[in-house]
């Protein structure tokens, strides 16, 4: 029989919990689990979350233990694993991101730009804290971090806590695969071979083959070349308007370079001037997802605790949560499953920086991933990822250092800056929005 493990959930107020809850419930014949805490650092907010995830444990699963707290030693003691998804400053915060940066005609995006760069200004210090916190309380439990921006915190787990059992990660890639199973009609992201190299929200896929080894790259790029990730499925039908204009832009970002398959996200290195054009200043995604998700997960909760029963009120599962579940399963039970991880290049992508955080096929096991060779990747990926990758590692050397100069060069050299003097003037909003939350820059 395999051994029950114990979870944490750091961020336990965030929408995505009662999802990941649900799915880890769900998944109790191949990851069995004895105990799942629930911590985070607003009670308030955690408790509107727990009090309906307890109903919904006692009603799919009463033999687990269940609980929420927001003091450290109860939370990471006695633990295999730490989810996190921490939002550091909540959507107040991520509006804000968003909107200075537009005020100067610049992208205003959650983890791309300025925007990513404010916030991984805030996340690092916290996400430092909880894996000291696990080092104190269960010195052999694996953190499996998905706050963003992942790809700066994951360089900050990289320089501060190295060797440590942290694992960097992110949905988007498993979610555009789903699609590409969708466009080839496959009942499965998992009936595809893929080959993939990049930074977070920064990559190119460079195969996809069936389990026979047929190429299904043609039939890709000729949906991907006229539709771009758009499919005509009640699913891509229920995304928010932003998500499928992005889904669809995707067909410009590929014209680029036709021989891989782009991820979304890079529309806002690529066309930047596309995307501000098409933003509204005054409500901007965090106003959409306060609007829609937030209101819709705190609302079910509401319903649920009102009812004191989940009947009629499921919450959803993101893609993310399988993904998360597949992880923590190949740690516990050496599974050696092939997944799409952020780790130290160390050679891996062979012409380029080898202490870059970079995402990459790894075989995962009970020690960790292991990532598979990517071999050398072409000069415009290249430039692109160098440039990144250099302002990804600025933002993390202005946070050790207290550096100002350093984080106006990480925000001068992102591609989504036009110049030195734009940079200061969002910096010097950023450094007052944020005064709570950085360290004093000098
Ligand atoms: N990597 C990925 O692909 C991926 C996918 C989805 C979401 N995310 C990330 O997951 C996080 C949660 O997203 P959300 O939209 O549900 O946000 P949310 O604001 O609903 O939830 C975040 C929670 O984190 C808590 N928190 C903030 N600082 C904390 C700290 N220092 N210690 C403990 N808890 C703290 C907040 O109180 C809040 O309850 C974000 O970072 C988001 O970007 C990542
Ligand atoms: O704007 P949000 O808060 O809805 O989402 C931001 C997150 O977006 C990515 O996740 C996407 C995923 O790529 C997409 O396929 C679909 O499934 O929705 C997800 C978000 O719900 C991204 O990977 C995350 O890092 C972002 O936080
Ligand atoms: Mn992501």
């Amino acid at each position: 029989m395999r051994r029950k493990s114990s979870i944490c959930i750091a961020g336990g107020g965030s929408t995505f919990t009662p999802g990941i809850v649900l799915m880890l419930l769900e998944n109790q014949d191949r990851f069995p689990i004895k105990r799942i805490t629930l911590y985070d650092n607003n009670a308030e907010r955690q408790e509107k979350l727990a009090k309906a995830c307890a109903i919904m444990m006692k009603e799919k699963a009463p033999e687990i233990e269940f609980n929420y707290t927001t003091d450290p030693e109860t939370a990471f003691t006695g633990i295999d694993f730490v989810m996190a998804h921490i939002r550091v400053g909540l959507y107040a915060m991520r509006e804000l991101d968003e909107k200075i940066p537009l005020k100067y005609g610049v992208v205003g995006q959650e983890t791309c730009g300025p925007g990513g760069i404010a916030y991984g200004m805030r996340s690092i210090g916290p996400v430092i804290e909880i894996a000291d916190y696990m080092e104190k309380y269960s010195p052999d439990a694996w953190l499996l971090n998905y706050s963003n921006p992942a790809a700066i915190v994951a360089e900050a787990t990289r320089r501060l806590r190295p060797g440590k059992r942290i694992i960097n990660i992110c949905d988007m890639p498993v979610g555009l695969e789903t699609t590409m199973a969708t466009i080839l009609g496959l009942q499965s992201r998992k009936e595809m071979e893929i080959r993939y190299y990049g930074l977070n929200h920064f990559g190119w896929w460079t195969s996809i083959k069936d389990k026979d080894g047929n190429d299904l790259m043609p039939k890709l790029k000729e949906h991907i070349s006229q539709y771009g990730y758009a499919v005509n499925t009640e699913d891509f039908q229920h995304k928010d308007a932003s998500w499928q204009e992005t889904y669809t832009k995707a067909k410009d970002v590929f014209a680029l370079d036709p021989n891989t398959l782009p991820s979304t996200y890079l529309k806002y290195y690529l066309y930047p001037d596309y995307v501000v054009k098409h933003s509204d200043p005054n409500y901007t995604r965090a106003n959409e997802v306060m609007d829609g998700r937030e209101k819709t997960v705190f609302g079910q909760a509401a319903k649920i605790i009102e009812n004191g029963t989940m009947k009629g009120n499921e919450f959803a599962v993101g893609v993310h949560a399988s993904f998360i579940v597949d992880l923590a399963c190949a740690i516990a039970f050496n599974t050696k499953e092939r997944m799409l991880l952020i780790v130290e290049n160390n050679g891996a992508i062979e012409n380029f920086d080898p202490t870059a955080m970079v995402e990459i096929p790894c075989i995962v096991g009970k020690d960790g991933p292991e990532p598979l060779a990517m071999g050398k990747i072409p000069t415009f990926q290249r430039g692109l990822m160098t440039e990144q990758a250099c302002v990804e590692k600025l933002v993390v050397e202005a946070w050790i250092e207290g550096s100002y100069q350093k984080l106006w060069q990480a925000i001068t050299l992102s591609k989504t800056v036009p110049s030195a003097s734009v940079a200061k003037q969002i910096l010097d909003d950023l450094i007052e929005a944020n005064k709570d939350y950085w360290p004093t820059l000098k």
